[in-house]
């Protein structure tokens, strides 16, 4: 039987594991509150995993402690095999930008820069070549559908499309887990469907495991697994409620 944070996919090693993990936050009044209190979950390359629970339940918190943007209080991280736990701030961050992409409600695209020069910022960060950069970033903003806007800067771009460069940024080192939080909060259905049916090609095709925080019922409906956030857990959302 299959435990609820456990991945179904048999034989495929976990891109993203979480073992155990405990995240708590000094309250008002001094005390401990347990916002994680012992999640599991395990995430197969080419799976998406839909996360709904109420506000305040601990979902980016959780996401971010997924992403190693946070470390955990106790508990196991281990992003590509490696565990984020013992890591220097350093070696983190390393490992963050190679295994981990991140999609946030809003998409702080640097507002100066056009789509693809947003693109290609995170390979000139790693040092990789102007060919390389302008290669990779103009692919992909094809793959999202961008292709006719290279050169637009985010103000230029519609918000489904400002999203879906956002998208493109996240992807541009390769990293074999998408991570993304309300990611079409912010969008018009049209837009908002788009940007899912994105996400779900992106985990079939692309081989991404993606973890999405999400209101959006029919983002989760594309999800192979939805998980709800409740008391420091996370339970299979019932079907019958599409999972949000
Ligand atoms: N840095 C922090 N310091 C203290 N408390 C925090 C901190 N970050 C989050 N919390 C608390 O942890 C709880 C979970 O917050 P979190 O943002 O993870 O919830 P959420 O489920 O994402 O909520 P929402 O759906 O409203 O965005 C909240 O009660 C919040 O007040």
């Amino acid at each position: 039987m299959t435990m609820p944070g456990e991945t179904p996919a048999v034989g495929r090693p976990p891109v993203l594991e979480a073992i155990g993990v405990v995240k708590a936050y000094r309250g008002g009044d001094g005390s401990a509150i347990r916002v994680l209190d012992g999640v599991d979950l395990q995430v197969a390359p080419g799976e998406m995993v839909a996360v709904v629970g109420a506000s305040g339940s601990g979902k980016s918190t959780f996401l971010h402690v997924l992403g190693a943007l946070e470390r955990p209080d106790a508990g196991v991280v281990r992003l590509g095999g490696q565990p984020t736990s013992g890591a220097s701030d350093e070696s983190l961050a390393e490992l963050r930008n190679r295994q981990v992409g991140f999609v946030f409600q809003f998409h702080h695209l640097l507002k100066e820069f056009s789509a693809l020069e947003n693109v290609m910022m995170p390979m000139r960060i790693a040092e990789r070549s102007e060919a390389e950069c302008r290669a990779r970033a103009t692919e992909l903003l094809e793959r999202v559908g961008l292709g006719a806007r290279l050169h637009h800067r985010p103000a230029e771009l519609s918000g489904g499309e400002q999203q879906r460069a956002a998208v493109a940024r996240a992807l541009a080192l390769r990293p074999p887990v998408l991570l993304a939080d309300e990611p079409s909060g912010n969008l018009d259905h049209q837009n908002a469907e788009r940007l899912h049916d994105l996400f779900a090609e992106l985990a079939q095709d692309g081989g991404l495991g993606l973890v999405v925080v999400t209101h959006n019922r029919s983002l989760a409906e594309r999800a192979q697994r939805t998980l709800h956030l409740e008391d420091g857990r996370l339970h299979p959302a019932p079907a019958s409620a599409g999972g949000v």
